[in-house]
């Protein structure tokens, strides 16, 4: 296997080193289908290297030099079941999907990928309700912002730049001296309708050029425009947005920077005919009031994108010149865990003090700015609103700001999250569509990666192999975000301590397995995360949301099945299916998607009674799909079912997880959850007592290798005599001989035995589970 020389496919992008809370990652995406994902430093070594020229045992050398371990083959066979699974990897003999660098090619590449998303019914044209969506406004984007881009090139000499960001300045200065004035004519704009509309579809108008001036800048830097479209909300607010792709990607902060703040420079620019005017109109014009309003208005809304606030131009722009990944979610988890470690909590001090020196200086800052950033706010609408209240009514001017506080709430469930929803999900998510175009335009990975059936076991690690640092925990598929966080749950029910301190976080696409024995607290648990029971103590947040009190809206976003779940047996599969998605306002095909995302079609006339074990967990499994969830909850879906129904059903569970979804599966079954799960959480006696990837847990153990000779071939003692050997057992007609030292007994055996009658056996997850769980009963 070292001697291979597997290859990443030129054209995935890999982006420079960004901080995200206290690790520092790469961006890895296939230009293809858009998926995208994070890696570690260490896997950004590799893959950087993994180019076609050098062997895995090249490779091999150069990363212990760099971080003193040696990489063992259960650790490529990951990283590069990893990569293979996403199709990042080159296939030999297949000319590359594009000749690398050239920007264009690749532009090529991803306009061929955006129209089969679209063609595939899941691009995002025309998507969304009439109150709130996007239709794309041009049939070839790219294309457009070509001509565009050649069009305006003699704007970007600096010839031309230099004067007109001067020309940008004077227009702020003048201004500002004129600010008298200029609020004047405001005022009297919002008496006058026409002129105020007039002002309302100039301004739209600038700021469809504000997106036009993004594309071209990043045209300009070599990125791809993948679309120019129309966004409504709310049903009559609409503007123009041009979709700039791979920022994060360009490497260099100052092209990031100026993408980010072309917009406003356009803004800016905009105004400065409006500005000449202004300047030249005698006082008592009847065009005064548009004139100033038009001036006024459209610097504000332009410098207002400069705010550091999400998703504002300004707070791209802070993010890409702090190199920093999601710096006001970072920011708040770290300003909480400053909280907490100010009140003494150890856990929190230690994860605290784990962010480098200047992250943390950062971090703090930014949450600093956004608290004065809201105080400002608030008081800027408290003194709107005394201003706008007769005298004797100025007590009442805090009821504003709190008004602005309640309406933001149903205007977030009106679209705004979903469209935050959409566009946080990642392109695998879209649906099986996109997942195709990939496999079509990517081919099949040619490295011989081990297919991603369930594992055979990892193999046991030459005994002169150190086991290499955690660098395959950091290989698997690094979450965007967290789709649940539990923080310090406990529960008890009268003096059973169900749960005593559970704290861990699931990331967004991740399959994330909760094992445990009987009466470990599993069910409280997973039932408190479905906000089905209340904590007494700790903290739950699962997309985002606080699942406690019965939230209506997280609901929407969840599917649970449970090993009980409740059918309407005297219907059939589809009428159930049917009643359930009415039940939750959808129509007739929501159930037959989910009935055909199972695989039940051919039983859809069938009475659910009539429905065999397998096909039931089926059914329950589309119950939970019907409503098309983000994260789905499965309590031992395969419980009851033969080897051959579960076989096919961990088939399908993998198809759900390679949709994007987040799964937390709750199993007894080992095998399944070495199998599926990306990582488990072993809970025992109420606490968590491991939670890692099964493959590192098994290491983890250092359990002995086995090997089964029959016990007709070898005595104990003899076995007993061979050096290296641990201990020797007889089970069910074997010689069962435990070793560390699996290759020098294999060798030695081999002048004894028949090397084919003897059967080897490497650590399960199952080994690590019963010691952890041991472990874990004494604890509790
Ligand atoms: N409603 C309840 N009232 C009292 N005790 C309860 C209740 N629910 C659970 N328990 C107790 O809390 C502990 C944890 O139970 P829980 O059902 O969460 O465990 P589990 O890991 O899901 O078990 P299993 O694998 O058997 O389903 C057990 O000791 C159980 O007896």
């Amino acid at each position: 296997m070292l001697r291979m020389r597997p290859a990443v496919r030129p054209d995935v992008l890999v982006g420079p080193a960004l901080t995200r809370g206290p690790a520092t990652v790469h961006l890895v995406k296939d230009p293809v289908s858009g998926a995208r994902m994070e890696i570690g430093v260490k896997e950004h070594f590799v893959v950087v290297r993994l180019d076609g020229t050098r062997t895995l045992a090249e490779i091999g050398a150069e990363y212990a030099a760099a971080f003193g371990t040696r990489l063992g083959p259960a650790q490529w066979q990951q990283l590069l079941r990893l990569l293979g699974g996403r199709q990042l990897l080159a296939v030999p003999g297949r000319a590359p999907s594009s000749p690398v660098g050239p920007a264009r090619q690749q532009a090529g590449d991803r306009r061929q990928s955006a129209a089969e998303r679209g063609a595939g019914g899941n691009g995002r044209t025309g998507r969304g309700s009439w109150l709130s969506g996007r239709t794309r406004m041009v049939a070839d984007a790219p294309a457009l912002m070509d001509r565009l881009h050649d069009a305006t090139a003699f704007a970007r000499r600096p010839a031309v730049l230099a004067p007109l960001l001067a020309l940008c300045a004077a227009l702020l200065v003048g201004e500002a001296l004129d600010f008298g004035e200029l609020a004047n004519a405001t005022g009297r704009l919002f008496e006058q309708p026409v002129a105020l509309v007039a002002v309302g579809c100039v301004l739209w108008l600038s700021l469809a050029l504000h997106e036009l001036a993004h594309g071209v800048v990043a045209r300009a830097y070599g990125l791809h425009v993948a679309e120019i479209a129309l966004r409504r909300y709310a049903g009559f607010m609409t503007y123009l947005f041009c979709e700039v792709e791979d920022v994060q990607f360009l490497g260099r902060r100052g092209p990031q920077v100026a993408v980010a703040l072309a917009g406003v420079v356009a803004n800016l620019a905009f105004l400065l005919p409006f500005w000449l005017v202004w300047a030249l109109l005698p006082g008592g014009a009847q065009a005064v009031p548009f004139f100033g309003g038009l001036l006024l208005l459209g610097t504000a809304t332009g410098l207002a994108n400069l705010l550091p606030l999400p998703p504002l131009d300004g707070y791209k722009a802070l993010g890409y010149a702090l190199g920093t990944l999601r710096l006001a979610t970072e920011s708040r988890v770290f300003a909480r865990l400053a909280l907490a470690a100010a009140a003494r909590r150890p856990e929190a001090a230690r994860k605290a003090a784990a962010y480098p020196r200047r992250l943390r200086r950062v971090l703090a800052a930014y949450a600093l700015l956004c608290a004065l950033l809201a105080a400002v706010a608030l008081a800027g609408l408290c003194l709107l609103s005394r201003a706008a209240l007769p005298d004797g009514a100025a007590g009442w001017s805090p009821c504003l700001p709190l008004a602005v506080l309640a309406a933001a709430l149903p205007l977030r469930t009106l679209g705004l999250r979903a469209a935050a929803r959409r566009a946080t999900r990642t392109p695998a998510a879209a649906g099986p569509q996109a997942t195709a175009a990939t496999a079509r335009t990517a081919g099949a990975a040619a490295v011989p990666v081990p297919p991603a059936g369930p594992a055979a076991g990892p193999p046991a690690a030459p005994p002169h192999e150190t086991a290499p640092e955690a660098l395959m925990e950091q290989a698997a598929p690094r979450p965007q975000e967290t789709a649940v966080v539990v923080e310090g749950v406990r529960k008890r029910y009268g003096e059973v301590r169900a749960l005593d301190g559970v704290s861990f976080e699931v990331g967004r696409g991740e399959f994330f397995g909760v094992l445990g024995p009987n009466g470990a607290g599993k069910t409280t648990l997973v039932e408190i995360v479905e906000g089905m029971r209340q904590a007494d103590e700790g903290s739950v947040r699962v997309l985002g949301e606080n699942p406690w009190p019965r939230n209506l809206t997280l609901l929407r976003r969840i599917g649970v099945q449970t090993q009980t779940s409740a059918f309407f047996t005297r219907l059939t599969a589809a009428e159930h299916l049917e009643t359930v998605a009415a039940l939750q306002g959808l129509d007739r095909s929501a159930a037959s998607r989910a009935i055909e995302a199972v695989g039940l079609t051919d039983k859809a006339r069938s009475r659910v009674d009539d429905l065999s074990g397998g096909q039931r967990q089926r059914l329950a499994l589309a119950t939970a799909l019907v409503h098309d969830p983000e994260l789905i909850f499965l309590d031992e879906p395969t419980a009851a079912l033969d080897p051959e129904a579960r076989r096919s059903l961990w088939g399908l569970l993998r198809e759900l997880r390679g949709q994007g979804r987040t799964i937390v599966y709750t199993t007894h079954y080992l095998d399944e959850a070495e199998a599926l799960c990306d990582r488990v959480a072993i809970i025992a006696g109420g606490r968590l007592a491991a939670l890692d990837t099964p493959g590192a847990l098994i290491r983890s153990m250092a359990a002995p290798a086995r090997l089964l000779v029959p016990a007709d071939r070898i005595t104990p003692d003899r076995a007993r005599g061979i050096e290296g050997v641990e201990r020797v057992l007889v089970e069910g007609g074997e010689v069962v001989i435990e070793t560390r030292a699996a290759n020098r007994v294999l060798i030695a055996l081999s002048s004894l035995v028949d090397l084919d009658a003897i059967q080897t056996r490497t650590a399960t997850l199952e080994d690590a589970y019963l010691r952890l769980t041991a472990a874990g009963s004494e604890h509790g």
